[in-house]
């Protein structure tokens, strides 16, 4: 990332003095706002719910009505006919209205999850995306949040269904006939009963594994997707196929063991709420009773029509809904993940720095606990000097350098931009004073120009012209297709060093008194090499430059030298004296060969 710009990263590990950190926002609080609006989704659902059961109850009456010995009562028919008619618009009315404002809503808390999803990323340090795949957390804005959309959109309809409307029914059909209502609740009583089994330790374990297979296959293909140039050109697509075969052997036994666990449970449940069964039971039980129990026969039709009804969104419930709940509860538990990275601590009151002259003092840092990879460094860079960091790889150069701009903090020591603690000055100021231009350069897909303006959006043509010459890149945006305005990544593609200059362009022309440079090997071509030294030339002065320097010129050019090996400094000072002294530094530098 080369940026003199982006959003300012901030920390998780250091104990920042004065830190005020704003807390984790929790998915619950996110939704609190939305709780009215929800709210009137389930009311306007159980309205709905409950006059959908008018038509039901109009055709059992009329049937009572029709079967009736004597003459039929027209006004009641009427009566029952319109009072059935009316519940059937009220329903539809309502769920619609429901369903309306469900999705609404839905589009609502998505984007609310989103913006928050994007504010917390912004605000993480810069540092814990390099331990982040970028497919995870493309995952998590977008699949899971889309995910909440059944739960929001959907669920409240279904819960009522399963829930309210067979509750309903019971009350009715209680004073129908209790014993054919009991008789009528055997399926679903057979239903819940599967329910435990389901749920045992076993069976969860198990969806666990599943879950966990499926994401082994996905990381296998992406993997082999994102490797596939280096496969094909090493020929390595054998073992690289091997992968991904063991992940689909890994998902086919699990899927078993899986399939096999719940089938007999699911086909179980399946068949006890199958309408069939629910019928059988509801006849069996009717005839009975009509037969021995003076049940009168017209008051069996309540039981054929509402008994369907008690199933049914039971059955849909289980097969689907519990499903994309559970889905949703994990997509949440996802987002909440991202949501409750602790931001870098912004200082209550920032103090801003004095002057730049940066000091390392007893500097600690490790990527994890228990390995270290800087220990202890004390290293003061004066104002208009270039400190050149070089070592063998490993050694932790690119973790300094990374510190300055605060990708992570220091766990032990300090580092101190004008005589103040960086953890004490605010990100607007300490991205006013440093600038860094890293080897993982991302260019935004926007205008050349646009691209070199990001720190500095006021700037004028002439000055970016200026930052490009300076850059060396300045001849090479003239050849695109519409020079300054050309759409990077659309219009036209640029190579590695090429995209790094425009980088350094970006760097000169934000003008920071602190430059944090990466002088990159990958792209070593020679207009690369010839605009780093140009730009160290260009900024003398009274600047602060920090660069990791692999190149003989780089490093005979720069004030100071400090050799970095296994986290420590091991020598440091002029160059022309470290290579009379003959020590660590001078044999390095004949080992590399420096060109
Ligand atoms: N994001 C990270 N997470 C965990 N460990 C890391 C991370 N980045 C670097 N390391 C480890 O920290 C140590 C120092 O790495 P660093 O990149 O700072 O060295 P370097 O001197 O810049 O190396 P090179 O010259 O090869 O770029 C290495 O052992 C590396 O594996």
């Amino acid at each position: 990332m080369t940026t003199t710009d982006l959003a300012p990263p901030r920390e998780q590990h250091p104990p920042s003095p004065d830190a005020d950190d704003t807390g984790e926002q929790s998915v619950a609080g996110l939704l609190r706002p939305y709780r009215w609006s929800f709210t009137a989704v389930v009311i306007l659902q159980v309205i709905g719910a409950v006059a959908g059961l008018a038509p039901l109850l109009a055709v059992v009456e009329l049937g009572r009505a029709l079967l009736a010995s004597g003459p039929i009562d027209h006004d009641r028919v009427w009566f029952v006919v319109i009072a059935g008619a009316a519940g059937l618009l009220v329903r539809l009315l309502f769920t619609a209205a429901s369903s309306g404002i469900g999705h609404l809503l839905d589009g609502q808390v998505q984007l609310a999850l989103r913006r928050h999803l994007a504010e917390r990323l912004g605000r993480v340090p810069i540092g814990w995306f390099s331990r982040r795949r970028t497919g995870e957390l493309t995952k998590v804005v977008g699949q899971d949040v889309s995910a909440v959309h059944p739960f929001i959109a959907h669920s409240p309809g279904e819960l009522v269904s399963a829930f309210v409307v067979p509750l309903l029914s019971l009350a009715y059909l209680f004073t129908v006939d209790w014993r054919l209502t009991l008789i009528t609740l055997i399926p679903v009583v057979l239903a819940l009963a599967h329910v435990p089994l389901m749920m045992t330790p076993a069976r969860l374990r198990e969806e666990r594994r599943f879950d966990a297979a499926m994401g082994r296959i996905a990381d296998s293909v992406v993997e082999f997707v994102q490797g596939i140039s280096v496969v094909k050109a090493f020929g390595g697509s054998g073992r690289a196929h091997r992968r991904f075969r063991t992940a689909t052997d890994d998902f086919v036994d699990v899927y078993h063991r899986f399939v096999r666990g719940i089938s007999v449970i699911a086909a179980g449940m399946q068949l006890v709420l199958s309408p069939p069964f629910a019928l059988l039971v509801v006849l069996i039980g009717g005839t009975v009773l009509i037969t021995t129990g003076g049940l009168p026969p017209a008051d069996l039709l309540p039981f054929l029509l509402l008994g369907l009804g008690l199933t049914a969104p039971v059955a849909a419930l289980i097969a689907h809904g519990f499903d994309d709940l559970q889905a949703a509860r994990r997509a949440v538990g996802r987002i909440r993940d991202v949501l409750e990275v602790a931001p870098l601590p912004e200082p209550a009151r920032p103090i801003a720095p004095q002057g730049h002259r940066v000091e390392l003092r007893g500097v600690r840092f490790g990527y994890e606990d228990d390995r270290e990879v800087l220990r202890g460094i004390d290293l003061v860079l004066e104002p208009g000097t270039v400190t050149a960091i070089v070592g063998p790889s490993g050694g932790g150069k690119s973790t300094l350098v990374r510190l300055l701009p605060r990708f992570f903090d220091p766990a032990h020591g300090s580092i101190t931009l004008g005589g103040v603690d960086l953890r004490r000055i605010s990100s607007h100021d300490l991205y006013r004073t440093v600038s860094f231009v890293f080897q993982d350069v991302r260019l935004l897909r926007a205008s050349v120009a646009d691209n070199i303006m990001l720190a500095v959006p006021h700037a004028g043509l002439d000055e970016v012209v200026r930052a490009a010459r300076t850059a060396n890149i300045h001849d090479r945006i003239l050849e695109l297709p519409h020079g300054y305005d050309t759409v990077i990544g659309q219009e036209a593609g640029l190579s590695g060093g090429e995209a790094q200059r425009i980088a350094l362009a970006r760097a000169l022309l934000a003008d920071t008194p602190v430059l944090v440079l990466d002088e990159a090997t990958a792209f070593a071509d020679p207009q690369t090499e010839q605009a780093v030294r140009q730009a160290l030339r260009a900024l003398e002065g009274d600047r602060t430059i920090l660069v990791i320097a692999h190149r003989l010129e780089t490093v005979a050019d720069a004030d100071t030298v400090v050799m970095l090996d296994n986290g420590s400094i091991v020598e440091q000072g002029r160059p022309a004296d470290l290579l009379a002294a003959n020590g660590r530094f001078a044999a390095f530098w004949r080992s590399r060969e420096y060109r």
